[in-house]
């Protein structure tokens, strides 16, 4: 008898797919079996209104673990960053492969960095978090609400070589916009790092609570498959698990979404988590900024880590500031 080949569900666009097929290398090499990408359609690939207005978090990844509870895929592969902060009953993030950039990066015309856009320029992003730093920053921009994937968002940038999927490959566009923001993790992943014309310091823009970092999910009862296991702990990177733990915790105790203008990064240097987060209001005219530190570098003490700065988050008005 023949065992039933390994299946990876993905949603269709490019970053998911890219996202997905170098996971799916990682673990065929590692668990020395062969795995199956089977398609599964999201609802957030398919809505095209404001993406701070499509309701409930997590649209773009509740299609696909419906497709994992109900075994059509034995494993799913996510932007840890769209994931909502409740775990759903029946699936387990078996690991968080080592994290990518986490910064976000600009986009900018005629290769112009954030402090030298024009007055007033217009910068492209649907995201509040984005958005009000980027204002805290620069109030004269413009900002416009656009969303779409990774390549159309690149293609709004005026003058900016049209992306292979829009048609076209060595013309120029019709953009109007001078800049949009994106997460550098993605564009790197997709080879189009050379858009990028400025990293943006976290000083500045710190990013989403878990942004660059993946989740490979499979059902609570495992993976279905022993090799697959043991591949899954080697793939998960300790001290990511410790820094996107404290981020989403976060996130959570501020009963916060990806739609937020809530940033946090935690990192770990030698043997201390570092976690700094921001909470701004949405025009940018005020942000509060803060930081926390432990050194119980286990899973409970970055949750504990990200309760506690949240608390202090709270008591200091955070949830009025950024419209919780
Ligand atoms: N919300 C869409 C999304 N989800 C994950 C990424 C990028 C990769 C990552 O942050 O891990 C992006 C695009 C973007 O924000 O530019």
């Amino acid at each position: 008898m023949t065992q039933a080949p390994f299946r990876i569900g993905t949603r269709g666009s490019a970053l998911a797919t890219t996202q997905t097929g170098h996971v799916a290398a990682e673990l065929a090499e590692l668990a020395g079996i062969e795995i199956e990408t089977v398609l599964v359609k999201t609802e957030g690939d398919v809505t095209t209104g404001p993406l701070s207005q499509l309701g409930g978090t997590g649209v773009f990844a509740a299609a696909l673990r419906q497709a994992l509870l109900s075994g059509e895929c034995d494993l799913a592969v996510h932007s840890l960053k769209d994931l909502p902060t409740t775990q759903p009953e029946g699936l387990v993030i078996a690991a968080t492969p080592k994290r990518a950039d986490v910064r976000d990066a600009l986009c900018a015309r005629d290769g112009l960095f954030l402090a030298e856009l024009p007055e007033g320029a217009t910068v492209g992003t649907g995201s509040p978090r984005r958005a009000a730093q980027l204002l805290a920053f620069r109030p004269d921009l413009k900002i416009v609400d656009i969303r779409g994937n990774v390549g159309t968002r690149l293609g709004r940038v005026k003058g900016s070589p049209a992306q292979a999927d829009d048609g076209g490959v060595g013309r120029t566009n019709q953009g109007d916009l001078d800049a949009v923001i994106l997460a550098a993790a993605g564009l790197e992943r997709l080879g189009l790092e050379s858009h990028i014309t400025e990293y943006l310091d976290p000083e500045i823009m710190l990013p989403a609570p878990g942004q660059g970092s993946l989740a490979v999910e499979v059902r609570a009862a495992g993976s279905s498959n022993a090799a697959v296991d043991a591949a899954l702990e080697k793939l998960d990177d300790h001290d990511t698990r410790l820094a996107v733990t404290a981020e989403r915790a976060l996130l959570a105790r501020l009963e916060a979404g990806c739609a937020a203008p809530i940033g946090a990064l935690a990192r770990v240097f030698e043997d201390t988590l570092v976690l700094d987060s921001v909470a701004c209001r949405p025009d940018g005219t005020d942000t509060m900024r803060r930081t926390a530190t432990t050194q119980t570098l286990t899973v409970d003490g970055a949750i504990a880590l990200g309760v506690a700065l949240a608390e202090l988050l709270l008591r200091e008005g955070a949830a009025a500031l950024a419209g919780l």
